[in-house]
């Protein structure tokens, strides 16, 4: 059997910030499916504004290292980046050969690192005698301009065409496939061109971004390189996907807030869902403001403090009960919608549980008509309407996840509402509307809104950010329906304070 991933080298220097050197290679590693490895040749004090120190282990310790993994591990895949030194350059070259020699033959992507983006040089001028000499030894070379010209020992081309001729000469002097960096050109786009050893150009045009987030961009690109190669047919597969991924994390670097220099790209900015905050805790604050203002309306503190007269709470209870059915169609359609057997057996439960409720609702207003002749009422107000409209234009139209971000305020808002109110209220069994208060405040209640905000954060997991940023919209809207909801009940004076008569049946069950 083959390994399940790609085993990975760095043999390069280091940056404690984590966005250049060996710290990015293993980002970049691992961003493309690689098993990540990793060889000091220098540790160097730097960050994004630039460079403070550096040091150059023994080049006996960069051998008892570079053996030390050779000696146990089947290296599939090579990235050199930073040199600094000719000893150490020697070293690496000896190696190479050494497992050239006993007949392994991985992939070697050499970086000829020499500047970090902050100007700083990271070689000595000696040893870029000793890069060139492992030029010839690496099956891909990645330089930029001025690594390019030292190459060739000539000055820094001017122009893409002046640049295409120098990697030219370079590949077809070294037999060594060259892959041009055109990110030090200028100009609305970055080209890059793989040159071959027989003078074959692929070039790879990507678009410039916009962003100071390039430090450490020519690692990551050649780690990433470096990963995929042995995954795919050829160079310009390899080097295609790599600068689409890197070009969309030069783009999303920014919102890293790493640094005030160069910032690093974001090397994960393809799997949105890595690290993210989930769902429930980015819209916590949006619920949280719901209940706090919804407890604040005069229907909501008549309803805490008992104070609220009977055909007030009959009121609503009637708009609740219209709403419901509209409510429940929409869980049926996340059942409908949903991704897997448990969350479509969640939302289909609920969905019958909304029509039992509205069922027995239904059958005590009829029993109360029945009893003393009351008016039943007329049907559903404008703002039950509204919020059920928007419900169900969500459930028209939207994915999986909208629905269920449009139905969780109704669990969650009422949760956590219904907690506040219970804890307010007191003793329920002398409170004219104990029931209620009781079934939204109770624990298993609490517990149905946990699962539905588990199956938003799972329906939020895999989104992008647009996605999640759709999610959000649709339960801010749901949000302030909630809030109108309780507030187009209002108190009116009166001396109806209900009996315990006529409450006997007005209560809201589960
Ligand atoms: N602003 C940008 N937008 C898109 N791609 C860019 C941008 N800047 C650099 N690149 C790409 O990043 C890769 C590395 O670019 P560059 O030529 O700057 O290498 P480098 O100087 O070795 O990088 P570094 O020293 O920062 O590690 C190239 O593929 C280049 O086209
Ligand atoms: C260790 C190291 N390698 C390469 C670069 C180039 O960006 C850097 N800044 N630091």
């Amino acid at each position: 059997m083959s390994p399940s991933r790609v085993r990975a080298l760095s043999i390069a220097g280091t940056d404690p910030t984590g966005g250049a050197g060996i710290q990015a290679d293993l980002k970049s590693f691992a961003a493309h499916g690689a098993y990540g490895m990793a060889v000091v040749t220098a540790l160097v004090a730097q960050n994004t504004r630039g460079v403070r120190a550096v040091h150059v282990p023994e080049p006996e310790f960069l051998r008892a290292q570079l053996e030390a993994v050779s000696d146990d591990v089947t290296v599939d895949s090579v990235k050199i980046g930073m040199l600094a030194t000719p000893q150490v350059a020697h070293e690496v070259t000896a190696w190479l050969d050494r497992q050239r020699a006993a007949g392994r033959s991985p992939v070697v992507v050499l970086d000829p690192v020499m500047v970090a983006t902050s100007g700083d040089r990271l070689l000595d001028r000696e040893a870029e005698i000793a890069v060139r000499e492992l030029v010839g030894r690496a099956d891909l070379v990645t330089p930029n301009l001025p690594e390019l010209a030292v190459l060739v020992d000539e000055p820094r081309a001017q122009t893409w065409a002046q640049a295409l001729d120098q990697a030219t000469r370079l590949a077809r002097g070294s037999g060594t496939t060259v892959l041009l960096k055109g990110g030090h050109l200028g100009g609305p786009t970055s080209p890059d061109a793989l040159v071959g050893p027989d003078g074959a150009v692929v070039e790879v045009a990507a678009q410039r971004v916009a962003s100071t987030s390039t430090h450490g961009t020519g690692c990551s690109l050649s780690a990433a390189v470096a990963a995929l190669r042995p995954a795919r047919d050829g160079w310009p597969e390899a080097v295609r996907e790599a600068k689409q991924w890197l070009t969309g994390a030069i783009a999303a670097g920014a919102r890293l807030e790493v640094g005030a220099g160069h910032g690093p790209v974001d090397h994960l900015h393809h799997a949105p869902g890595l690290g993210a905050r989930p769902f429930t805790a980015q819209v916590a604050g949006l619920v949280a403001d719901a209940v706090e203002r919804s407890q604040d309306l005069p229907f909501v503190r008549a309803l805490a403090d008992g104070s609220l007269p009977v055909d007030r709470f009959e009121e609503y209870v009637r708009q609740d009960a219209l709403y419901l059915t509209g409510y429940a169609r929409v869980l049926a359609r996340a059942s409908e919608l949903a991704p897997d057997g448990e969350s479509q057996a969640f939302f289909a439960r609920g969905a019958a549980a909304c029509l039992d409720v509205e069922r027995r609702l239904h059958e005590q207003r009829l029993a109360r008509s029945a009893r003393d002749g009351s008016r039943q009422g007329a049907g559903a107000s404008p703002v039950t309407t509204a919020y059920v409209d928007h419900l169900l234009a969500v459930a028209a139209t939207g994915s999986y996840a909208d629905v269920v971000a449009a139905v969780l305020p109704c669990y969650w808002v009422y949760a956590d509402l219904g907690a506040r109110l219970r804890a307010r209220a007191g003793d329920l069994t002398a409170h004219p509307y104990g029931d209620w208060v009781g079934t939204y405040g109770d624990e298993e209640f609490a517990a149905l809104t946990a699962q539905a905000r588990a199956h938003a954060d799972a329906a939020g997991r895999s989104l992008d950010a647009a996605g999640r940023a759709r999610m959000c919209e649709v339960l801010a809207v749901s949000c302030e329906h909630e809030v109108a909801f309780f507030d187009q009940v209002r108190p009116a004076p009166g001396p109806a304070r209900a009996t315990s008569d006529e409450l006997v049946n007005a209560g809201v069950p589960a």
